[in-house]
């Protein structure tokens, strides 16, 4: 049985290693649970067997295939391919070129490329339709499986740099699977945040080697896996991620919402901005907590209404940041990052972006050149200067603010005389595959808060952490079916509503601070904000 190549579901690809069958299992026995399960297309990969071996297992895996009418690949060993008559061959950067490979197999056997750099992709694209059918990108997270790697792990940030990178060379015809330390808690996340920044292209499937190879249960792990890609969503918060942008934020419900549920609000933060922020969450009827205690931080979040704020002003040792996204993601609780000086130096870069690739945020928000930062925009910071004297336009700004909200999938708060918030949390829903392009960054819904310039604002520290610790009481303080869109622009609106109110009564830096939290206190007990003196839109 030829399989023709664009009748290949890539979505659930088992890679074998029977080096590591538990007691009683053979190769053939799990590879069979995982067929009768929903796997659906395997790899035959045994980096230890003798050739002899290798080809008695081929022929019975073949076999196997056949029955289930899944294509059967084998990893590296083009003749032991050619041999069983598998249906095409898998092969790394250091085995047979590709071009010898698709001379040998000829125009209809599937070949698949392992690729984890954008120099690997242009050369596939070069090649042109022809060679590359498919391509393993990997390793996303560590694995135990794969020995003496020659490669570290890319995390979700590496997998959407490759999915650029074939958009970019338009490379259309390949597929995707992402590979290495994919389990069931961790697949959504890559499937959902793993897409090209056009939108276009998300991946086509997951591969797994351990997950479904060294297990006790090889049918209900594959059916678990199974169940969470048909799922084509990842609900990382147990409240609404609507992205409709029609939606007109209510921010009446909001203040009422922060009100009822008295938030707890985790802080992770810098040592300028604890004080302030937590009062500015008192001020907002959160209640704050300062605690980079990793034995406690999976019982916080398990607190009704608990959120939590990493602001990587100060760098705390990554793991414990590490293990509370965690905790917080596990306990679907939100957490907010503000990558305080993202690009300032490569040490706090490699910390947000090791963060951004661990775990799912429910807001990311930062200062516009942190955020042209953030989207490898900032080479076009220098075109033009807007209204505010700033060095930035702000069409670059908003384009930045929907290429990160996109990026991780999550609601990106740009702050400034503008506040742009853009959600690119699509809804927590993701597909399998391409689809077609909408315009140069996704069409995901961009709002805007303005009120005129508060220049006394950038005149106290902690005024832009502490609109995090805003945002993040006010997510904090939701529950199903509250959305997060809506908490975020109320918040937002406001902060900048307290700023302008505080500037219209202080007489320096000094009063200014006391006069901000009076009113955010006041304004968010009135609950007027027909009244605020601030704006925000739909842009
Ligand atoms: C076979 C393989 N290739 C990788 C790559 O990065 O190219 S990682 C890997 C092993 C993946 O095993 P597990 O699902 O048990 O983590
Ligand atoms: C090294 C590998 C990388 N990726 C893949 C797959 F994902 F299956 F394409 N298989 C491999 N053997
Ligand atoms: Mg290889």
């Amino acid at each position: 049985m030829v399989f023709t190549k664009d009748q290949v579901d890539y979505s659930l690809y088992l890679v074998t290693d029977s080096t590591m069958l538990p007691p009683g299992a053979t190769l053939s026995s799990q590879v069979e649970e995982g067929l009768m399960n929903g796997v659906t297309l395997v790899q035959i990969r045994e980096k230890d067997c003798d050739t002899k071996n290798f080809f008695h297992e081929g022929v019975l895996i073949k076999k196997l295939c056949t029955d289930y009418n899944v294509p059967l690949i084998v990893n590296d060993r083009v003749d032991v391919a050619l041999a069983i008559r598998a249906d095409g061959v898998h092969v790394g950067q250091d085995d047979m070129p590709i071009p010898v490979v698709r001379e040998l197999l000829g125009p209809d056997k599937i070949i698949g490329w392992s690729v984890s750099k954008v120099e690997e992709v242009e050369k596939l694209a070069n090649w042109g339709p022809g060679m590359v059918d498919n391509i393993g990108i990997g390793m996303v997270f560590p694995t135990q499986t794969k020995k003496n790697p020659k490669k570290s792990p890319m995390g979700t940030a590496g997998v959407i740099k490759v999915l650029d990178a074939l958009e970019n060379c338009g490379a259309s015809w390949v597929k995707t699977v992402a590979i290495g330390g994919l389990h069931p808690d961790n697949i959504q996340r890559v499937l959902y945040q793993c897409s090209s920044t056009n939108g276009r292209r998300y991946l086509d499937g997951i591969a797994v080697v351990s997950d479904i190879m060294a297990s006790e249960d090889a049918g209900l792990s594959t059916r678990i896996l199974r169940d969470l890609l048909d799922s084509n969503s990842y609900k990382f918060v147990d409240f609404g991620l609507s992205n409709e942008a029609l939606q007109v934020s209510n921010i009446n419900a909001a203040l009422h919402q922060v009100h009822f549920a008295r938030p707890l609000v985790q802080h992770m933060t810098n040592k300028v901005h604890q004080n302030f922020g937590a009062n500015v969450t008192l001020a907002v009827f959160g209640s704050p907590i300062m605690s980079e205690v990793v034995s406690e931080v999976k019982d916080l979040s398990n607190i009704p209404y608990a959120s939590l704020l990493i602001n990587t002003g100060t760098i705390a040792p990554l793991d414990v940041l590490k293990a509370a996204v965690t905790a917080y993601n596990e306990s679907k609780r939100p957490v907010v990052l503000d990558p305080v000086g993202y690009s300032a130096t490569p040490t706090r870069m490699s910390l947000n972006n090791d963060l951004l690739s661990y775990g799912q945020f429910s807001c990311i928000k930062c200062n516009a050149s942190e955020m042209l930062s953030l989207a490898e925009l900032s080479d076009e910071r220098m075109k033009g200067v807007d209204s505010s004297g700033s060095n930035i336009n702000n069409d670059t700004v908003i384009k930045a603010t929907k290429i990160v909200a996109y990026r991780y999938k999550t609601i990106a708060v740009c702050t400034g005389e503008y506040d742009f918030i853009a959600n690119g949390t699509m809804g927590g829903h993701y597909s399998l595959g391409t689809q077609e392009i909408r315009g140069d960054s996704p069409s995901i819904p961009c709002f805007v808060v303005h009120g005129g310039n508060i220049p006394i604002m950038g005149d106290i520290t902690a005024s832009g952490c502490s609109l995090g610790s805003t945002i993040t009481s006010f997510l904090g303080s939701l529950s199903f079916p509250n959305e997060a869109q809506n908490a975020v622009i109320a918040a937002v609106t406001l902060y900048k509503a307290a700023g302008k109110l505080a500037a219209s009564r202080c007489k320096g830096s000094g009063s200014f601070q006391v006069e901000f939290i009076d009113a955010l206190y006041q304004l968010s007990r009135e609950n007027i904000p027909e009244k605020w003196d601030v704006k925000y839109e739909l842009i």
